[in-house]
């Protein structure tokens, strides 16, 4: 679905992302890990086309990225930034229904009647209570809610993610991943991830790219890359790794 052949982005003087090669398989839910300032956002831009490599290229489904119009790519590609919603002037419905957008003709009309699709999305992130409510009267846990709703609606093949989980609390950070990997079974998504939850990737993602100061230190199973010694020379600081009591994979102790 993804292939990265020898990336590099640099601004000004400084090499932000260098010599990444990497592929993303259909179907499956990659993690991009890494501290803060390793380039995890900045190559989550590269992959959905909205920053330029200096080097290298990113194809999508055999192409180069920059290669699709931005309305085609909108209609299989989503990607879900923090702060991406509208601060004010819409209702939660209202921001679920913009995520078809890329369908809808000039005038806003699309050829098939899609409320059940809005509804039943409503309904399978618990939004139904709240579909009328302005952005601006409901709590962040329930924004990120709503802005998944949103790239649900647009029905993805491939979709994007730069650290969804931030700021929610535990049951809901389980509760969104979780949402995600069941969306993943049900229509063959691929989802690339980016994690500051080291556990959470180990958890729900079947493989992991560990970047450091803008290059590949690892891809691979959480058995392959949450290894002590990897982590402690990227992170600066030791962790205990022991294995999660029912799942079977590595989670850390600090
Ligand atoms: N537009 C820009 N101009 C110059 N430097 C930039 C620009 N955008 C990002 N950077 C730098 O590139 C590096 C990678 O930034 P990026 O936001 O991709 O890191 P990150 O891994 O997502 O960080 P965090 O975990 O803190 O969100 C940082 O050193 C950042 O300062």
């Amino acid at each position: 679905m993804i292939q990265v052949d020898d990336l590099q982005l640099r601004i000004g003087n400084r090499t932000i992302l260098n010599k990444l090669h990497f592929e993303v398989q259909r179907g499956e839910i990659f993690g991009v890990i890494g501290p803060n300032g390793s380039g995890k956002s900045t190559l989550l831009k590269l992959l959905s086309g909205l920053e330029k490599p200096t080097r290298g290229t990113v194809y999508l489904d055999g192409r180069p990225v920059n290669s699709y119009s931005r309305k085609k790519l909108a209609t299989w590609l989503a990607v879900l930034q923090q702060s991406s919603l509208p601060s004010i002037g819409f209702t939660v419905k209202e921001v679920v229904e913009m995520g078809r957008y890329p369908y809808q003709n000039w005038m806003g009309e699309e050829a098939e009647d899609v409320r059940p699709l809005i509804s039943s999305i409503l309904d399978k992130l618990r939004l139904e209570k709240l579909q009328d409510r302005m952005l601006s009267e409901i709590s962040g846990g329930e924004k990120q809610r709503a802005a998944l709703g949103k790239v649900m609606a647009q029905e993805p093949r491939l979709l994007m993610l730069d650290e969804p989980t931030t700021y929610l609390d535990i049951g809901t950070q389980v509760e969104l991943m979780t949402w995600i990997q069941a969306w993943k079974k049900e229509s063959d998504l691929t989802v690339v991830v980016v994690l500051h939850d080291l556990n959470l990737a180990a958890q729900y993602c079947d493989r992991i790219l560990l970047l450091h100061q803008g290059e590949v230190v690892e891809v691979g199973t959480a058995e392959q890359v949450m290894k002590e010694d990897l982590l402690q020379r990227v992170y600066g600081v030791k962790p205990y790794v022991l294995k999660h009591p029912v799942l079977g994979v590595p989670q850390i102790l600090l």
